[in-house]
Parts: structure tokens; sequence; C-alpha cells
């Protein structure tokens, strides 16, 4: 056991219910480079605000987070640490202001309000169960569509059973552990799958475990529901009213959703999950699913069950914890060069994911059953990762900046920080260089270094990155680990960072891509 084994023993950070949150006025819609003037710039790295409760946790650390909001200071020059550059930030000028963190980074900024304790613990990849989960929480961002559905029904109520034929509904009523679906496409044929367990949770969804009924086509067989939650704000009966919030709720949800899904849908790569179908057609065909299924039944909020290919060893972040971390070299060469050619399959495709995090890489395989068919030909063939919740992704034009601030606290890039237009492909690649980081050193690059004085600890997460303050601990002495470099040229200045094409050609990577049979 080192000194960081540890942190694998602590169980995986539940998603959670986040911080209301309060959106500024650009939250409202993101907008291109062009649209961010110079003055809306100086804004955002100059306001200063003031919300510095600090929190405590068990261990009696107190440690303030990212909600809130911490001030940088001014001038914000790179530590010495900072790889390969002694210049000063091109934010220098001004100090840096967070805004407290939204909710979720799913554009719902202000669906759910129920205050967390921000409480952070050191040095891990998750929180404790104890602890109110904050690990995975998005950063603030904003809605990049319209905004507000007028013709919601105002007399909106939810419900849990909505059937958008139940009027005339062809089916027999299977109960809830049978659902009914069509897979992309094949409108006319109804299939059915039953329930077997449930696989995981995310902020937005459940994810439960199907099988077919009739067994007959075994890309099907067994399949992974994502069930869409709908915000308490929106499914508590009580609360449900007429007024412009609700509409804009339900409006952020709606184009959130039919973004993943329009997204999913024209994806194509074995490294990414699969949207083999869905429960009701009207999600993928209609620009408007909400509209359109609420406008038949007002009253209740229809039920989504997205169905994709279904990675049997669950997420990275969970496998890795649950083997204590030290994962073997070729392991993470592998998993990694997958999740490479991925990004760069969305890239080339315009589309960036944001929110690349260690819990979004899903297992086909066991490591032991990788392990065990290492030296198969079946190892070149089948790819072992794949890519999942395209719940951030946006697809972009040619150059275009973004500016809705997303993503997941530790993965995020100083850019994304700085609330200025930044380019979505090098914020992605910030990201699998936290990844890798993580991978390699069995810790999060930003959290407070080992044996960090009390001072370092007090030290927010977002204050780290943004000083691109990090170092190698387990690999300080490994001169000769060939994926050091991408971490070196990822985690740095977006005006040096490696795009997803660099990465591709590094020999960490290409080495491990030149002996693959699928890619
Ligand atoms: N296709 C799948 N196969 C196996 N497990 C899955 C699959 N999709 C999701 N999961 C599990 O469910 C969890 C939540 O899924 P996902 O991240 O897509 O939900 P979400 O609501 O978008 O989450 P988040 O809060 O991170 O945005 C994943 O971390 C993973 O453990």
């Amino acid at each position: 056991m080192d000194e960081y084994s540890n942190i694998y023993s602590q169980p995986k950070t539940p998603r959670l219910k986040q911080d209301g949150f309060q959106g500024s006025a650009d939250d409202q819609q993101e907008k291109t480079s062009t649209d961010v003037n110079e003055e809306e710039k100086q804004k955002a790295a100059s306001t200063v605000v003031t919300k510095g409760e600090t929190h405590t946790t068990p261990l009696t650390v107190s440690i303030p987070t990212f909600e809130n909001v911490q001030t940088l200071p001014t001038p914000m020059t790179y530590t010495p640490l900072s790889p390969g550059n002694s210049a000063t930030s091109p934010m220098d000028q001004s100090s840096l202001s967070i805004p407290k963190r939204r909710s979720h980074a799913r554009l719902l900024d202000d669906m759910l309000s129920i205050a967390q304790p921000n409480q952070r613990v050191v040095s891990e990849l998750v929180a404790p169960a104890n602890l109110s989960p904050q690990r995975v929480l998005s950063l603030p961002t904003v809605a990049e569509e319209a905004l507000i559905n007028d013709s919601v029904d105002s007399d909106s109520r939810t419900g849990e059973n909505y059937s958008p034929e139940c009027d005339d509904d062809p089916t027999e009523n299977y109960g809830d552990d049978v659902l009914q679906g069509y897979l992309l496409d094949h409108w006319d044929q109804l299939l059915l799958w039953r329930k077997v367990k449930h696989i995981g949770s995310g902020n937005f969804s459940n994810v439960l475990l199907y099988e077919s009924m009739d067994q007959s086509d075994p890309k099907v067989r067994q399949v992974a529901v994502k069930r869409l939650k709908y915000p308490e704000e929106l499914s508590n009966i009580d609360q449900i009213n007429t007024s412009s919030r609700y509409k804009e709720t339900l409006s952020r949800l709606e184009n959130s959703l039919t973004r993943e899904l329009q997204v999913l849908k024209s994806l194509n790569h074995p490294c990414i999950v699969k949207l083999l179908g869905i429960n009701n057609p009207i999600f993928v065909t209609s620009k408007k699913p909400l509209h359109d299924l609420m406008g038949k039944n007002p009253r209740i909020l229809p039920p989504c069950d997205m169905i994709m290919s279904y990675c049997s060893a669950g997420d990275l972040l969970a496998a890795v914890m649950a083997r204590n971390g030290g994962l073997e070299f070729w392991l993470i060469q592998r998993i990694f060069a997958e999740l490479v050619l991925a990004v760069k399959y969305l890239h080339r495709n315009s589309i960036i994911h944001r929110d690349l995090k260690l819990e979004n890489v899903l297992l086909k395989y066991t490591f032991d059953d990788i392990n065990s068919f290492k030296n198969s030909p079946i190892y070149y063939k089948q790819n072992v990762i794949e890519l999942a919740d395209f719940g951030l992704c946006k697809r972009i034009e040619n150059n275009e900046m973004c500016t809705a601030r997303c993503g997941s606290e530790d993965y995020v890039s100083p850019e994304i920080l700085m609330g200025v237009p930044y380019d979505g492909h090098l914020s992605d690649t910030w990201a699998l260089g936290v990844i890798l980081y993580s991978l390699f050193e069995d810790r999060l690059p930003f959290d407070p270094p080992p044996n960090a004085s009390v001072r370092q600890r007090n030290r927010a997460t977002s204050h780290r990155i943004a000083r691109f303050d990090w170092r190698w601990y387990r690999l300080s002495n490994n001169e000769t680990n060939v994926g050091k470099k991408i971490v070196e040229n990822t985690l740095t200045r977006k005006n040096q960072r490696w795009s997803i094409s660099e990465i591709c050609e590094s020999s960490f990577v290409k080495t491990i891509v030149d002996t693959l049979d699928f890619s």
C-alpha cells in the first residue's frame, strides 16, 4: 500500500442534486465569440464575488469549495510548477470571479434549488459517502438555444405513467418492469424489454439494465436504459404553476434533451455509446418533443427512456476505485488511446463533449477480462470502452468559441473558469489531461497535494486550476513514461495546449492505435 492507495477505499461519489444557481445575464444564451465584446470580457474577468463561507468536513478540515466564489491574486501568474512556462497569465490584469456554481451544467440553471453543504475532501477521486456529494458537479452553464417555449400549456401538471398513445394505445399494459420501445428508424415495430437491475444514476437520469423479451437480435439483447429524471421543480405537482420560470425550465430541459438525442443519433464510432432506440419516437423525430407530447396531455410529463448500448463493466471511476487504483501502464495506455479515438471522431465531426471525466468512460469488460484476452487477436479487434453522457455536448461551427461555463469541477479548464470565450476542443483536451494524470497518479491533479498544509487545503480546486498548479508525485522520477508528455502538454495554457490530433500523434497513443483493428 502506498500513500495514495487509500483513496480508492471510498465509495463512488453519488451524483447529486445541487445548489440552486444564480445565472448571470449571459447564462441565458450561449453566444459566439463575436457576440462577446471587450466590455463583457473585462467584466467577466474583473467582477469580484465575495461569498466566502467555508465548510467543515468530518475530518475538521475547513475547505472552501467552488461554490464559494474565490478571488485569485492579481496578477495571476503561473506557478514555477506550471509545465513549460513562466509567463504571466493572459488574465493577469484582473482578479478572477467565479460565479456561484449552478446546479448542473445541463442548461437547467434554476431547476434545482436544494441546498447542499459545500464540503470537500482532500486528495481523493471521490468524496466519502457521508459527505454531500460535490465532486462531480458541473459548473454554471448557459442556455444555448431558444429559451421559452411559450406553447407549453400553462395548466401543466405532472404524472408518472404517461403514454403518448394512451388514448388509443394498441399495446398491452405490461407493468413497470417491461419497457416498450422502438429501435431508431424502425418505428413500426414495437419491441419489449424486461427490467433486470438498476446500474447507475446521474443528476438527470437513472440508468437501468433491461433485456430483450424475444432475444432474437443479439445487438439489443441487453440494453442500458437511460431514464430521464424530471427535476423536482417540474414534477412536484403542488408547485406546478403558470409562471415563466416553469416554462423556461421545461424549455431548457427540452433543449438539452433534444440536443443530446440528436447528437447521439448522429454518432457512429465503436468507442462511443450508441443510442439504439427510444420508448417514444417523438423524442427523436420532433424538435420540441415535450411541447408536442404535453400538447396532447398537458398535465403529464412524458417519460423518456433512451435505449443505449450496455457496457457491462460499469464506469472507469468505479472500476479503478474497486481495485484500489494502480492500473498497469498497458491498460492505461489502451483505455486512453480508445478515449482519444472517440474524442478525435467527435472533433472531426464538429462536436465537443464538454464533460469528459472518468465517470463518463464506460467499460465493456472488466480489467480481469481485458487481461485475459490481452494476448488473443480479440484484443485488437474489440474496443474496451465507450464514451458516454452527451448531455453537455455541442455542435460547433468552424472556429466557433463557446461561452457556456460547463463541465465538472475537477476537469474544467482555466479558460472556462475565467468566463471568457473558449475553444471547446482545447477544453476537451484539458479534460483528457486530467483523466490521464488521474490514471497514472490515482489522484486528481488539482486536489490539494499530499501532505498539504492546512493553508494549501483551504485553497480551492479552482484556484489551483487557474494557476496550473499541479505536479507529478508518483511519476516524478519516471522519465521513461511517454504518457507524461501528454499530461504536460494538455494541463497547460491554451495557446500551448495540444489538440486532439497532436495527442493522437504522440507515441503513447499512436503505438496502440496502430495495432487496433476496429478504429
Ligand atoms: N450504457 C451504459 N452502460 C452501463 N452503465 C451506464 C451506461 N450509461 C450510463 N451508465 C451508468 O450510469 C451512470 C450515469 O449515467 P450518465 O452519466 O449518462 O447520466 P447523467 O444523468 O447524464 O449523469 P451526470 O450527472 O454525470 O450528467 C454512469 O456513470 C454509469 O455508471
